[in-house]
């Protein structure tokens, strides 16, 4: 056995409220974000899950989960590394477009294209797929947090919907049709304990995804 990594998307955003493509948008958590945020820190520490390092990304939605959750687990001071390559996936063109809205203009099957397909990219010259966003969040995954889990060491990631469910789709070995049907919760704590080898020796997941969309 190796070490343990725990993943969590940020709580419930501004725009994720008003129902907007965010992207590298950067809005704020809303009231209820924070309440989600607070309690995966808590549920954490009731565990008794304690932290070796934290990472996040460049955005603040993802900082104040991050921060709540050290908070939550008696760590409000723990080393936490920022980093772009773990942000949302660009939206290009969509970001700050509602999200119905644009089902009435583009058809409910493209958005959903966009939004989980694998590999179609949003309208956009900075539009990320999944597979682009997995091109940036896998290789930072291997050089800078796994080492640390492969050192025994527990690891949290607060990060994104997409950021989040490009490295899932590795760690549970989905293929490009499986990940369609990916949806991650807000605030809902995954925790893998991974093997020396680096493959996933078991998953646990705190909380409800079912309603996640
Ligand atoms: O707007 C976004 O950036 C993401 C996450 O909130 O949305 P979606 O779930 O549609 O990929």
């Amino acid at each position: 056995m190796s070490g343990t990594l725990v993943l969590v998307r940020h709580g419930q955003s501004e725009w994720n409220k008003l129902n907007l493509f965010t992207g590298w948008k950067d809005p704020d958590l809303t009231e209820q974000g924070v309440a989600e945020a607070i309690e995966a820190g808590r549920i954490l520490g009731e565990r008794g899950m304690k932290f070796d390092i934290a990472f996040t990304s460049e955005l603040t939605r993802a900082q104040k989960t991050c921060q709540h959750i050290l908070d939550g687990v008696g760590q409000s001071d723990l080393k936490t590394i920022r980093n772009e390559a773990i942000n949302e996936r660009n939206y290009g063109d969509l970001a700050g477009l509602n999200k119905d809205d644009a089902r009435a203009k583009w058809g409910e099957e493209q958005v959903h294209i966009w939004r989980r397909s694998y590999d179609t990219p949003p309208p956009g010259e900075d539009g990320e797929s999944l597979r682009d966003t997995g091109a940036r969040v896998w290789p930072y995954y291997l050089t800078d947090i796994l080492p640390h889990v492969l050192r025994g060491n527990t690891v949290l990631v607060a990060a994104h919907g997409n950021s989040l469910r490009a490295l899932v789709m590795v760690l549970d070995g989905l293929g490009k049709d499986e990940v369609t049907s990916l949806n991650l919760g807000t605030g809902i704590p995954m925790i893998y304990e991974l093997k020396a080898d680096s493959t996933v020796a078991s998953k646990e997941v705190l909380g409800d995804m079912s309603g996640a969309h």
